[in-house]
């Protein structure tokens, strides 16, 4: 099977972003990609929450979510909307940060909405509090499909070993991993946190990324790493977008992951033991 990763450089116009996420969606499928994904927040990066507010929609409203459904049809390929803000149920009005898998008919096989918000002081300067305007999710999703068993993750989820651990042993043969990280930690932290998750689990890891800057965020600029990714089970880069907008594409052989558990069977090899809580 092959996969196309598409790399972003959204703005705080969902309208645009949509033709980039298409003109690109086409560009994979151009190359021959059975499977395509976008990245965390394909809809949007905003810097102003409240401009934010009045541009989300609900699952059922939102347009992007409907025109991704559309092209998944128009080409007949299984694509992973990264993730799309959409407003929630959330009490206090907050979005949630959810991916989407789409059948090659158009129906949503899966949904997943973030777990673990990014609530850091990257620097002094450079602060996120996702979870004011983010609810959480708190179930763990693997989306069985034809294609392939997939697990469902975002972004800072990437930091959260167990969750991929728990997702290799109850089947995921791919983790997606679409995301939106920021420059500062992408270039100390990215390529290592993948391709860890990936020798970990012997899954082949799909990490589609927003890149380049963003609507400046409170007078304070957004920078996103970029370096979308294509990591195979024994943690091989099998390919990498670099910086600019645009799309990689790779030949997933299924084989590989039981290949590479068979070499190094860590996921078999838990062991229960004492010591510190
Ligand atoms: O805020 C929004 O509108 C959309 N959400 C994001 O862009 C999220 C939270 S700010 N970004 C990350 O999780 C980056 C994680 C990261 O960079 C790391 O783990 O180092």
């Amino acid at each position: 099977m092959r996969a196309g990763l598409v790399q972003l450089n959204v703005s705080d116009d969902p309208v645009a972003n949509l033709d980039m996420t298409l003109a690109l969606i086409a560009r994979a499928k151009a190359q021959g990609a059975q499977f395509i994904l976008t990245p965390e927040c394909t809809n949007g990066l905003w810097s102003n929450r409240a401009e934010q507010r009045g541009a989300m929609r609900t699952e059922p409203h939102d347009p992007t979510l409907a025109a991704m459904r559309r092209v998944a049809m128009q080409h007949e390929v299984w694509l992973l909307v990264g993730s799309l803000a959409v407003k929630s149920n959330d009490p206090d009005g907050r979005f949630a940060n959810r991916s989407y898998m789409i059948g090659p008919d158009g129906a949503i096989v899966a949904r997943y909405d973030k777990i673990h918000m990014f609530d850091v002081n990257v620097s002094e300067t450079e602060v996120y509090r996702e979870s004011t305007a983010f609810r959480p999710g708190s179930s763990c999703v693997l989306a069985r499909t034809p294609l392939a068993q997939i697990g469902m993750t975002v972004c800072y989820d990437v930091r959260f070993p167990h969750l991929h651990r728990r997702l290799a042993k109850a089947g995921a043969q791919i983790l997606t991993v679409p995301a939106a990280f920021n420059h500062t930690t992408g270039s100390a932290h990215w390529e290592v946190l993948l391709r860890a998750r990936a020798i970990e689990t012997g899954c082949f890891v799909l990490a589609p990324a927003q890149t380049g800057y963003h609507p400046e965020k409170e007078g304070k600029g957004r920078r996103t790493w970029g370096h979308s990714m294509i990591v195979s089970p024994w943690g091989e880069v099998l390919a990498d977008a670099g910086t600019e907008p645009g799309v990689i594409t790779a030949e997933l052989d299924l084989d590989q992951v039981e290949e590479a558990r068979r070499r190094i069977p860590a996921l078999m090899h838990d062991r229960n033991f004492d010591g510190p809580a």
